[in-house]
């Protein structure tokens, strides 16, 4: 498919984007924004990866240090400050972040300075058109934001609640050129942070990992932590899956089990231990994707990537083995313009719309997402398309998700960057759902001896609040409470009375008071979580009891549709009309001939009534003659009839099918739904009787 190469490029150099032949060499004095993961993919020489660096007109970008501080004084009257709210992923699941990238030369080129948004504040944006439109997210970043910045704002939260065992996702939306790859990947040929100021998120949020990880390992030695991390890598083009770590494989086919949940079968995952391991990966993906791209004439822009870092711990407590487990995924989305701009027509226009379709079944899920968030009850798309079906867990589900939604400023992007903006907010309504992914197993003993423990617990703390000192038995215990202030010797009653021993008795209250309250606090959360979970668990069941209902009604209806000959009646009765009507027209057609002979004959005899005075005073038509003419008529009017009956039942037909499909689909979705339900339910359970 050339032509998307050519419309890609087209639309870059409309926006100042002129990749470079092999031979031209940016210049030295300016620091590289290279994105060599896109940069290897426009390019469909056999580049070096060295050489791939300096494929894109890195020169004409505002974003060298020097030349940014100095137009951007030129531009920016007010800069707002970009910085995390802390407490931010304890109360949301999903945050939505605008990018405004610096003004490239041609842009300026070809419409100055003058720009189609005005940040407000650090939250909103205005978009200067007409109508003006103001729009609030959860931060803007301007153009001076750096990639370090971003970094400790999105990135390092990220991680943070994925080693808290929550998944994670970030996405990277908006058209061709406004700077996806640069925020994803940006420089990742010059390594780590340490190395290049220009890397993207994806080596910081590894190198930030991989710290942690050591971090973690250090402080808990006693429990003798351990880390896995696995990392894939694949690109969804043309509604198919690659492997970038396996280039020999291709049209790999995403499958949903309980246990792996939605999964690429056969997807290679590699085992990285440091954020080198992370850049190798990439690197080398970025260069199969040159393949998979020469092979297939596409560019980088036209496919979403979506780099995947499997995260699990496991660590031991008091005889328990613990398991964490979290999902990270690194998206960058394909250009969001190509179906409406690339200039596409026909069966091209086609095709660039398979490409697109990910991306259109996207804003199709969230605005689904939304209008559920909204109280309504409907089906969401996610199966639609290769993207939303595998990255579903991010969209409404159990992960905290952030969204970049990355603009350009310029006058010339104005209506793309209005979208953008449109669909960042659309996205702000998303409701997710991230759980703790943590497990616990261990030996019987260790296990039973922890319940022991609690039930003792709680029973001295019952004793306790009960007022009952008198209820106490002479024992000696030692109570443990999970979260209380640590382990204490209870003394019963039978202590000594010395003033020391009174004080030690107090202070002995004062613990048991707030280990009581602890106790007593999770003990009603969990009472709570276990009432809302028979509620969701009813609500659950009823629910599945009333789509069980009603797969089986339609199935009654399919069977019959199809067994008890519905369908074949229909074709039956249609295939009549059609032979009547084929009849009729026949007929008509016949009788046309004949009517043109009897017209001919008409003619002549009127010729002979004007040359004969005896009758030429004599009425015109003749009764046979109108006769036929009626009936003519009305066999048009049969046969018109007939054609509108046909279409009907067609129609019908048609639609019967369309429900059918729906509804099949809506009975799997449905299975599936609850068969999650279930685990879920299931996990629940299990983590309350923990
Ligand atoms: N915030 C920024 N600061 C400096 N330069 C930027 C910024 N954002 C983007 N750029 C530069 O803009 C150019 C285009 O960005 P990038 O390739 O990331 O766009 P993209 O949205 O990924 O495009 P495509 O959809 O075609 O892949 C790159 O040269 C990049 O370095």
């Amino acid at each position: 498919m050339p032509f998307i190469s050519e419309a890609a490029s087209a639309i870059k150099s409309r926006f100042g984007f002129h990749n470079l032949s092999t031979s031209e060499v940016a210049p030295a004095t300016v620091p590289s924004p290279p994105d060599l993961l896109k940069s290897v993919s426009r390019e469909n020489s056999s580049l070096s990866l060295v050489a791939a660096s300096a494929v894109r007109s890195i020169g004409e970008w505002e974003d060298d240090a020097d030349a940014s501080s100095g137009s951007m004084a030129q531009q920016q009257t007010q800069s707002f400050e970009f910085c995390e709210d802390p407490s931010f992923w304890k109360d949301h699941n999903v945050q939505v972040i605008i990018r405004i990238r610096p003004l490239s030369s041609s842009e300026i080129s070809l419409q100055g300075h003058s720009k189609c948004v005005r940040q407000e504040s650090c939250q909103t944006i205005s978009w200067t058109g007409h109508p003006e439109s103001r729009f609030t997210f959860d931060l803007v970043a301007d153009e001076s934001v750096s990639q370090e910045k971003l970094f400790k704002v999105a990135g390092l939260p990220m991680v943070d609640n994925c080693i808290g065992g929550y998944n994670s996702c970030m996405f990277a939306y908006g058209q061709t050129g406004s700077g996806k790859t640069h925020t994803v990947l940006g420089d990742i040929e010059g390594g780590t942070r340490r190395h290049s100021v220009n890397c993207g998120m994806t080596p910081r949020v590894f190198e930030y990992l991989f710290s942690r990880i050591q971090k973690e390992k250090e402080g808990r030695k006693d429990e003798n932590l351990k880390f896995i991390c696995k990392c894939s890598f694949l690109e969804i083009y043309n509604e198919q899956i690659l492997d970038l770590l396996d280039p020999s494989s291709s049209n790999l086919q995403i499958r949903e089990d309980v246990k792996k949940g939605v999964h690429v079968e056969n997807l290679k995952e590699i085992k990285v231990t440091n954020a080198r391991d992370v850049i190798q990966q990439l690197i080398q993906g970025a260069s199969n994707r040159k393949v998979a791209a020469t092979n297939m004439n596409c560019a980088s822009s036209l496919s979403h990537s979506v780099f995947t870092c499997i995260i699990e711990s496991k660590w031991e407590s008091q005889g328990v083995t613990h398991h964490r487990f979290a999902r990270l995924n690194l998206v960058d989305l394909a250009g969001s313009e190509r179906q409406k701009s690339s200039g596409a027509e026909g069966e091209r226009l086609k095709e660039a719309t398979n490409i697109n379709k990910s991306l259109s079944t996207l804003g199709l899920v969230i605005m689904n997402l939304v209008s559920i968030s909204n109280g309504k009850s409907l089906h969401v798309p996610y199966r639609d398309s290769k993207l939303t079906f595998l990255l579903q867990d991010s969209l409404g589900g159990n992960s905290k998700t952030i969204i970049i939604a990355n603009i350009s400023p310029s006058l010339c992007c104005s209506l793309e960057t209005l979208s953008t903006l449109k669909f960042a907010q659309r996205a702000k309504f998303i409701k997710n759902n991230a759980i703790v992914n943590e497990d616990a197993s261990g030996d019987v003993i260790a296990m039973r001896m922890q319940i022991q423990q609690l039930k003792k617990e709680v029973s001295h703390l019952r004793n306790l609040v009960n007022g009952g000192a008198e209820n106490l038995d002479n024992d000696t215990s030692i109570i443990s409470c999970a979260g209380s202030p640590g382990p204490f010797k209870w003394e019963g009653l039978h202590g000594s009375f010395s003033p020391f021993v009174s004080e030690k008795r107090t202070s002995q209250k004062k613990d048991f008071k707030v280990a009581l309250v602890g106790a007593f606090r999770r003990e009603k959360d969990k009472d709570i979580a276990l009432k809302a979970l028979a509620a969701e668990n009813q609500a659950a069941m009823q629910l599945a009891k009333q789509r069980q209902d009603e797969i089986q009604g339609l199935k009654m209806r399919l069977k019959s549709f199809y067994e008890e000959g519905e369908r074949e009646m229909m074709s039956e009765q249609i295939n009549v009309l059609q032979n009547k009507l084929l009849e009729a027209l026949d007929w008509k057609l016949m009788h046309e001939s004949d009517s043109s002979a009897v017209q001919k004959a008409d003619v002549d005899v009127k010729a002979e009534v004007l040359h004969d005075p005896e009758i030429s005073n004599k009425e015109p038509g003749t009764p046979w003659r109108s006769s036929i003419n009626e009936e003519n008529e009305f066999l048009r009017m049969q046969a018109i009839q007939n054609k509108a009956e046909i279409d009907t039942l067609h129609e019908k037909l048609g639609f019967c099918l369309e429900e059918k499909e729906k509804l099949e689909r809506h009975a799997n979705d449905l299975l599936t739904r609850l068969e999650e339900e279930r685990s879920l339910r299931d996990l629940k359970k299990g983590n309350t009787a923990n």
